[in-house]
């Protein structure tokens, strides 16, 4: 099973999604930006790394939320994460857009993280 961590970066109560290229596994579906750890990297180093390589910005993780095991074959970490700075460029992306939390069921999302949306949805309400 892969661990792959991922970012709900949130800023002025919206959060930032993107949507996957067309040549990657899992084409034009819509993720919260992340990857894959390296060998003894922690979860929080890895999603930091992954956000700058990826979207040129710099995030800040601030919560864990609950891992998804996906089929078995995946593991799905997702962090709340603070904005800190940048201007996102699309490195590996196809699209991306900050939507408030509302807009979130509208996008076909990446299986593994249908669960992700749910839990934010529900965290998001609260906070109200
Ligand atoms: N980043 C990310 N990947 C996700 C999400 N949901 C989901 O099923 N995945 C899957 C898609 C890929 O099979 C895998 C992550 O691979 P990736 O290609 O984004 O990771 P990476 O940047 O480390 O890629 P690589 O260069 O090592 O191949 O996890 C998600 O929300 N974010």
């Amino acid at each position: 099973m892969i661990t792959v961590v991922c970012a709900l970066i949130e800023h002025n109560n919206r959060v930032l999604i993107a949507q996957r290229g067309e040549k990657m596994q899992q084409a034009l579906l819509w993720e919260f930006p992340g990857g894959k750890l390296e060998r003894g990297e922690a979860e929080t180093d890895g999603l930091v790394r992954e956000i700058q390589e990826e979207l040129a910005i710099t995030v800040q993780p601030y919560q864990r939320l609950s891992a998804v095991n996906h089929n078995n074959a995946l593991q799905l970490v997702p962090y709340l994460c603070h904005f800190r700075g940048g201007i996102v460029q699309l490195l590996e992306h196809r699209a991306y857009y900050w939507v408030v939390p509302e807009e979130l069921p509208k996008y076909t999302w990446c299986p593994a993280d249908v669960p992700v949306v749910e839990e934010y949805l529900q965290l998001t309400k609260c906070r109200d």
